[in-house]
């Protein structure tokens, strides 16, 4: 593998919009860990899916402008998170219908129409009916909504690795990458059938789709640093990318639990996640 300095081939970050200023601008500083060299395309991992390009960046700006007009972001007070739930639903009621109102604001709840239907034409060979089923049409044993965490990253935060909780999250979680690209590390929690670690670079309009194995028995998480070594497959060249602000959102669903379980020490050990640059 070569290495080169330019981002040549990469997906550039959307620096014009107010979500990703004024931490958008790149920044040179050193990461002081050994940083990675991520894939632009996942391995096979049992339920895990990764498409580049899944949302245009017409897409893209259009539902960062709409998550702009909802003022839930105010990264000089350090608010970078957000979270917005849709309605309850259980098991016994009729199939989940993503066309009826959940409790989601409008955008939120035409991005996951549009997700689901472009998951079931366009990526029809790849995602079957039993994978549509966990991510929009879940039948558990508990009551469940939607859950939808909206983040934002400067350069040199990440999350720390993890499984998302699993007596709080149901199957199927989905990530959706704006604004600037950035490394996912995915290890498993499992040492066998040779399975290995790797890096991921989640390019503005992926999406990556955690299901099965991929979210029961692999962590995932973002290191803390300030630019990703992306591998590139064409030249076999490795590229140095500098990180700008990255916003995602997370889509899972979230079961609902008595009021006297671990909700709100669960809710603690979700957020605390996020880390820094030390
Ligand atoms: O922001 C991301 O890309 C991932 C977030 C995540 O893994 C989580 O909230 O559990
Ligand atoms: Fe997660």
């Amino acid at each position: 593998m070569q290495t080169a300095n330019d981002d040549d081939g990469q997906t550039e970050s959307d620096s014009s919009s107010p979500l990703f200023t004024p931490e958008g601008s790149p920044s040179p500083s050193p990461a002081k860990e050994h940083v990675k060299v991520a894939l632009q395309e996942a391995p096979f991992v049992e339920g895990l899916f990764h498409f580049n390009q899944f949302l245009s960046s017409e897409e893209c700006q259009e539902i960062v402008e709409n998550v702009i007009d909802c003022h839930y972001f105010n990264t000089d007070q350090g608010r970078d998170q957000a979270v917005l739930f849709g309605m309850r639903n259980n098991s016994n009621s009729k199939e989940h219908d993503e066309s009826q109102p959940n409790g989601l604001p409008h955008w939120a709840q035409m991005l996951l129409r549009m997700i689901e239907e472009r998951l079931r034409v366009t990526y029809k060979d790849t995602i079957n009916k039993d994978i549509l089923d966990i991510l929009y049409n879940p039948s558990p044993e508990t009551e469940y909504t939607r859950q939808m965490i909206l983040n934002i990253y400067t350069p040199g935060q990440g999350i720390a690795d993890h499984i998302d909780i699993p007596h709080r999250f149901l199957d199927g979680i989905m990530i959706l990458s704006f604004g600037s690209g950035i490394s996912m590390d995915f290890a498993p929690t499992k040492n066998k059938d040779g399975e290995q670690a790797f890096s991921l670079y989640l390019q503005p309009g992926s999406i990556c789709i955690l299901t099965g194995k991929s979210r029961w028995e692999w962590t995932h998480g973002i290191p803390a640093q300030t630019y990703d070594l992306v591998h590139n497959k064409q030249t076999d060249q490795v590229h140095r990318i500098e990180r700008s602000a990255r916003f995602s959102i997370t889509i899972r669903w979230l079961k609902i639990q008595p009021e006297s379980s671990t909700n709100t020490n669960d809710d603690i050990a979700q957020s605390n996640l996020r880390s820094h640059q030390t």
